[in-house]
């Protein structure tokens, strides 16, 4: 059986990066003569099989890539008259265009090697309009290769901006723009994400709530040199510092301030409300890219409260329980976590604040563990009961509060 390694396990490899999953293709077979050798097949859409004892990936080499409304893949045709060549070909990336055989000999018929070496991602060639989700992975490329001295060819940014221009963008199904949307924020650069979709016009199209905040100034006593998209993408790549491949955290940093673009536009504009009014475009982002509940909850606790957590050491202790409440903080303890580092990310992703410490998050985790560690069950043994137990528990962690804000 010719079977070849090939797409991002034999980039990153060449890039110097830790192996993630493997890609084989496969030359020369049928889907018969795959399942006459034990692989098992993946969906039914897909000429893709499983190797019967690793569990790999292993797609018959194919000639068509086109992605069909309704389908999370590809509809292709493969027969085993397709060449390695003819497979490679209709790839998205020169970088990712290039095989390698068991021995280890590279294929690379369209310079993948060079244009890597020259940090440059280039379509490989006309097929590449084949499939819109190209415009986004180009863009969750960049997160992950812009710090390398990646950028994208202008031929490139060319026909994605092409590609943007002829709609076909909003014919993507959710659930493949958000899988690019996760990797993107689960790169060390979600910026170069937002910016990359940017100049091919395509952020406006997949994810028109992020930029609105393009244009729109910041508060002025922060950084009025900046505007709220710029926040948002610094905020992005702090979030990424700070939580590497933490998704929860990066689409909480990402869409905290979304509420900004609806607040009224004066010149030096305060931004009152912004944290309540973005709780309706943050939440018709998530129905429309069926964003996953963990995600959600998080991202509309982090622009509901960023405020309260920024101004935790001014907070009474009251406040600060309303304030974990809210976070349904006993129910989920590990949220508070995540919020802080969300909100840590907001106030060091400003110009000339990247290094600066946050008290507030140490405080609200330590303010937090106390009142956790007050428990029903501990009232429940001096004889009270019903709504009279609900308020003694209040009045208790409000006093646990209290006494570890004195400690
Ligand atoms: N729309 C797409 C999706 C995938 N591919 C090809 O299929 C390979 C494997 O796809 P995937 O695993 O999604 O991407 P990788 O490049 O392997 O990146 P990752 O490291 O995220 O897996 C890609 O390298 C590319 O050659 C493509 O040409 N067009
Ligand atoms: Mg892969």
């Amino acid at each position: 059986m010719k079977t070849y390694l090939v797409g991002g396990a034999v980039r990153d490899r060449l890039l110097g990066l830790p192996p993630g999953d493997r890609d084989f293709v496969v030359v020369g077979e049928t889907p018969d003569s795959m399942l006459a050798a034990g692989f098992r097949p993946v969906g039914r859409d897909f000429p893709v099989f499983l190797h019967p004892d690793t569990g790999e990936e292993h797609a018959l080499a194919r000639t068509e890539r086109k992605s069909a409304p309704g389908h999370r893949g590809f509809v292709v045709h493969a027969d085993p008259s397709v060449t390695l060549e003819q497979d490679l070909e209709r790839r998205d990336f020169t970088i990712n265009a290039i095989a390698e055989d068991a021995d280890g000999n590279l294929v690379d018929p369209f310079g993948g090697v060079r244009d890597l070496e020259a940090r440059v991602l280039r379509h490989v060639g006309a097929a590449f309009v084949e499939d819109p989700l190209r415009v986004l992975r180009a863009a969750r490329f960049m997160a992950r290769f812009a710090p390398l001295g990646f950028r994208v060819a202008p031929e490139t940014m060319a026909l994605m901006q092409r590609m943007s221009a002829s709609g076909e963008l909003s014919s993507l199904v959710a659930e493949r723009v958000w899988q690019e949307l996760c990797k993107a924020l689960a790169a060390p650069q979600p910026s170069a994400f937002l910016r990359t979709l940017r100049e091919a016009d395509a952020l406006a199209v997949v994810l028109p709530e992020v930029d609105a905040l393009y244009g729109v100034p910041q508060r002025a006593e922060y950084h009025p040199e900046i505007d709220t998209g710029a926040h948002q993408e610094l905020v992005s790549d702090m979030a990424a510092r700070l939580a590497p491949g933490d998704t929860v955290v990066g689409f909480a940093a990402l869409t905290h301030d979304l509420g900004k673009a609806l607040t009224p536009k004066q010149e030096l504009p305060r931004h009152i409300g912004h944290e309540r009014a973005g709780v309706a475009p943050l939440r018709r982002l998530c129905e429309r890219l069926k964003v996953p509940l963990e995600h959600r909850d998080l991202a509309i606790i982090a622009c509901r409260e960023h405020l309260n957590v920024h101004r935790m050491l001014e907070l009474r202790d009251e406040t600060v329980l309303e304030l974990l409440e809210r976070c349904d903080a006993f129910r989920k303890p590990g949220r508070i976590e995540k919020l802080v580092i969300a909100c840590e990310a907001d106030k060091r992703g400003r110009l000339g604040l990247e290094d600066q410490p946050y008290p507030q998050g140490p405080e609200l985790r330590r303010l937090h563990a106390a009142a956790l560690a007050v428990n029903a069950r501990d009232l429940a043994t001096e004889g009270l009961d019903g709504p009279r137990i609900g308020q003694a528990l209040r009045k208790a962690r409000i006093a646990a509060i209290r006494a570890a804000r004195q400690s």
